[in-house]
């Protein structure tokens, strides 16, 4: 199912993402932001439980999170944009790691590196900020499948309707966190309108 992020802040901090005049020091801010967002709208179902604590003025029943260790697992390069929210947030959360990257001329993305925690039981999170033809995170819930995740959430900041349509082709059911939908794919498929190229924009590449 797709989550579509609906919060002013989050088109803010989208709308700022996207203008080509934003530059990687304040690019890097913006995807801390979002990602945050994206964090807590994937996390609402986490399970909580009661803790009696005493206030300063009486005693309470209070809820925390119960045990449920959170992996979040960044596709490179890119995806590393959006881990350090859920760091921040998170008492309880471990960090893999997925390498792939798109060729430039078909589009099509090939495994470089993958170095994961135990997923099973887990709560998993893919993050990678843009699902373009859905090639790459379509592979990536395949890895963390193989590797024991039961349910892996999708967290990207910017979806076109092709990838979408793919993970769900390859992936039903998985949950699909976004911040922004968008039109379409280019003939070289990148999305647009989209934000161009995260990586290079996050890394000054
Ligand atoms: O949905 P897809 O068509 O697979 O495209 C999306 C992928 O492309 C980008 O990564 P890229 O391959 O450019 O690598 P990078 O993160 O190292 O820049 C992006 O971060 C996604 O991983
Ligand atoms: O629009 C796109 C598509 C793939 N990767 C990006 O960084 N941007
Ligand atoms: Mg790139």
């Amino acid at each position: 199912m797709l989550h579509v992020l609906d919060h002013p802040l989050a088109a803010h901090v989208i709308t700022h993402l996207r203008d080509k005049t934003t530059k990687p020091a304040t690019f890097r801010t913006l995807a801390y932001q979002i990602s945050l967002l994206l964090a807590i709208e994937a996390t609402r179902n986490l399970a909580v439980e009661d803790k009696l604590i005493e206030t300063p003025l009486e005693p309470m029943h209070g809820r925390v999170l119960a045990h449920s260790p959170l992996v979040v697992v960044p596709i490179l390069r890119a995806g590393l944009g959006m881990v350090q929210p859920f760091l921040d947030i998170f008492p309880d959360v471990s960090v893999g790691y997925i390498g792939l990257e798109r060729d430039h001329a078909t589009a099509v993305a090939r495994s470089y590196y993958c170095k994961l925690p135990p997923l099973a039981g887990n709560t998993v999170f893919l993050v990678d900020p843009m699902l373009a033809t859905g090639g790459s995170a379509a592979q990536a819930l395949t890895v963390a499948k193989e590797n024991g995740a039961t349910a892996p959430r999708l967290v990207c900041i910017v979806a076109s309707p092709t990838g979408v349509a793919e993970i769900e082709r390859h992936h039903p059911g998985t949950e699909i966190y976004v911040a922004a939908l968008d039109r379409e794919l280019n003939a070289r498929k990148y999305i647009l309108p989209g934000l161009g190229d995260f990586g290079d924009r996050l890394y000054g590449t």
